[in-house]
């Protein structure tokens, strides 16, 4: 202890604390542009189960066909986007067969696809930043469709013409909650190195999951009724300059829980045939009755417990059952979750990116310039079960 108190009073920890301060950033870090994406092939739900049954030889199966279509007409879904096609379904018979493996030609596809859908999202956020790509200098990608050394992070660094010295994190089989996850990091990023601008990229595709119906495996119809094909990406960065750079939200404050004893809300495995991921019955509960719990531990040490309808919410919409739970948890107005069911209803879900969306939503719609000094909060849902928290305020003039 005499040791340790007499090098913190030394004229180097001195040193080292004043170095220390010059890295770090004064202000909070702060949202300055969104961009998304999505692959051209388009699905409408009212015609997805009987794509889905054609596409994959099962037309046979016309209880579970039944099944699907009462799930899609329930979903709240309009329509997905899907970088699979039908003709590239034909090539591939391992994707349909479940029998066959599949997971090697699964990670080919994922190889180049991944990274173009993420550079898509990206080259519109950096588009409307308005500084040039080399001027990143960290990036965060998440994504669970494939898994490659090196990764999507460096082809994503090339396709942008980022900097060789760009500093690289990839985040892999976040589930829902990596977009979450993905900002969490940025601002870390951010506020721990002076001048740092982060890009983040989240992109992910259902081909990773997509498989036939089968009578012994139902819960497959839920994911395939539910999930689709998106990136999006965000830049984040402290202390923005007033001259060149418009920030959108500032990063307030993050933090992550588990909902107690749910580990079996949601699963996910990669195995031979792809990711094989079931959310169980009990999300939808397991949500309404701790999400609560989870917000007041959450944003009570920053006082905004209750008052739940002050805030915008930018809440992942895992499901229309999912925002129907945490809109009766935390006694929401309908209007409060207009912008996610907006992005579930155009799109489904896409898991990591889909929050992001939903920021995106809500910018374009000023819901986020409402409410108790434009605060809100982003709310990431994922295997855990996760909950993700960001605090967030609108920055003036956005
Ligand atoms: C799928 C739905 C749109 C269907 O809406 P409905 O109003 O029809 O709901 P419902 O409960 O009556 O369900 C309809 C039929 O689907 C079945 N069903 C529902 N959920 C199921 C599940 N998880 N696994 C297997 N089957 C399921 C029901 O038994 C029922 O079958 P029958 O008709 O035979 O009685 C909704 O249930 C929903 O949004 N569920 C939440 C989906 C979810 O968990 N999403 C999170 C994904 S993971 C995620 O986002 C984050 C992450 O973890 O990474």
């Amino acid at each position: 202890m005499a040791l340790l108190g007499n090098l913190t009073a030394s004229p180097t920890a001195a040193i080292i604390r004043k170095m220390r301060q010059a890295q770090r950033a004064d202000g909070p870090a702060s949202v300055l542009a969104i961009g998304t994406a999505n692959p051209a092939n388009c699905v409408r739900q009212d015609e997805y189960a009987d794509y889905y049954f054609r596409v994959t030889q099962k037309q046979h199966l016309t209880k579970l066909k039944s099944k699907l279509n009462r799930i899609c007409d329930r979903s709240a879904i309009k329509k997905r986007y899907f970088h699979h096609t039908e003709e590239l379904l034909q090539h591939h018979p391992e994707f349909i067969d479940r029998t066959l493996p599949s997971l090697d030609a699964r990670m080919d596809i994922a190889a180049t696809a991944v990274p173009d859908l993420a550079a898509a999202a990206a080259g519109k956020a950096i588009a409307e930043w308005g500084r040039p790509a080399a001027d990143i200098t960290h990036l965060v990608v998440s994504t669970y469709s494939g898994a490659h050394m090196p990764g999507v992070d460096l082809r994503l660094a090339s396709l942008l013409g980022l900097d060789p010295s760009v500093r690289r994190t990839m985040l892999y089989l976040n589930g829902c909650s990596s977009g979450s996850a993905a900002l969490r990091v940025a601002k870390d990023i951010a506020e721990n190195n002076r001048g740092a601008r982060v890009l983040v990229a989240c992109a992910e595709l259902t081909l990773i999951l997509f498989r036939a119906p089968d009578e012994a495996h139902v819960d497959t119809i839920i994911m395939q009724a539910l999930f689709g094909d998106g990136a999006a990406a965000v830049i984040v960065g402290a202390e923005p300059d007033a001259s060149a750079e418009r920030p959108i939200f500032e990063m307030v404050a993050a933090s992550q829980s588990v909902i107690p004893e749910s580990t079996h809300g949601a699963v996910g495995r990669l195995r031979e045939d792809g990711l094989v991921f079931n959310p169980s019955f009990e999300m939808p509960a397991l949500i309404r009755e701790n999400i609560e719990q989870c917000m007041a531990d959450a944003v009570g040490p920053l006082g905004l417990s209750g008052g739940w309808n002050d805030l915008f919410w930018a809440v992942h919409p895992g499901g229309r059952a999912i925002l129907d739970s945490v809109e009766a948890g935390l006694r929401l107005e309908p209007k409060k979750l207009t912008a996610s069911r907006h992005v579930l209803s155009e799109y489904g879900n896409m898991s990591g990116p889909t929050v992001i969306f939903v920021l995106d939503e809500i910018r374009r719609r000023r819901e986020h310039v409402v409410g108790r000094h434009g605060l809100g909060v982003l709310l990431g849902l994922g295997p855990g079960v996760t909950v993700e928290t960001m605090v967030l305020r609108a920055a003036c003039g956005s």
